[in-house]
């Protein structure tokens, strides 16, 4: 089965390549001849990820999934949730946007947060949402290099490392975008008998 995954961000690419394996095969949006930013309008992940799913069904009439994370802090009311790419900024920063979350939570006793994927699949115009979550908490400061975004900050639960000190195989076997891909992955398979 072929399914474009409609996003521009590689890190996703690779992470969810991984957990997809030889189970269908994913084409990019630059294959299907998309080269422009998806929309993203709404006020909410779940509406984010249908709304850029729908502009590639839309406009290019091929089956796919879109993902829209983002990163849900106790203490600061859920935020920066579905800003959570340019909490900081225009320029997507993620160095920028760790330090502004980091100094938004100063003084803070309760650093309780977690990371939310809903992936939204339009498989032949019909309507399916998987949505994946990990519970964790935002360190005092960055800890290691790999991974990308907030993972230099984010603990999760009974852990005592941060996303960006595990392999990607690792985080992906208990991420918020893991557990979501792994619903969708299930879902495909159910699909095909
Ligand atoms: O530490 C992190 N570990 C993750 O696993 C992770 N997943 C998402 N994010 C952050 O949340 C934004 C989502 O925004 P987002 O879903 O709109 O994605 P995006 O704009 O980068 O790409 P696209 O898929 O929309 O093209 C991204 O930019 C990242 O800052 C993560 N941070
Ligand atoms: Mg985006």
């Amino acid at each position: 089965m072929q399914l474009c995954f409609a996003t521009n961000n590689r890190h996703k690419i690779e992470e969810i390549s991984r957990l997809v394996g030889t189970n269908f095969h994913i084409v990019s949006l630059q294959e299907i001849g998309c080269y422009e930013e998806l929309p993203e309008t709404h006020d909410t992940i779940e509406e984010n990820a249908f709304e850029k799913a729908e502009y590639v069904w839309e406009h290019f009439g091929v089956s796919c999934f879109a993902d829209d994370s983002g990163i849900e802090v106790e203490a600061l009311n859920g935020e920066p949730g579905v800003n959570t790419a340019f909490y900081a900024g225009p320029q997507r920063n993620a160095n920028d946007n760790m330090d502004l979350l980091l100094k938004n939570l100063q003084g803070k006793a309760n650093r309780n947060a977690h990371f939310r994927t809903c992936i939204a699949l339009i498989i032949n115009g019909e309507k399916h949402l998987f949505e994946g979550r990990i519970e964790g908490h935002i360190l005092e400061r960055q800890q290691g290099t790999g991974g990308f975004g907030y993972d230099p900050i984010f603990m999760p639960s009974g852990y005592q490392k941060s996303f960006a000190e595990m392999t990607l195989d690792e985080k992906g076997s208990i991420s918020h975008r893991g557990k979501a891909v792994q619903k969708l992955i299930e879902f495909l398979q159910t699909m095909q008998k």
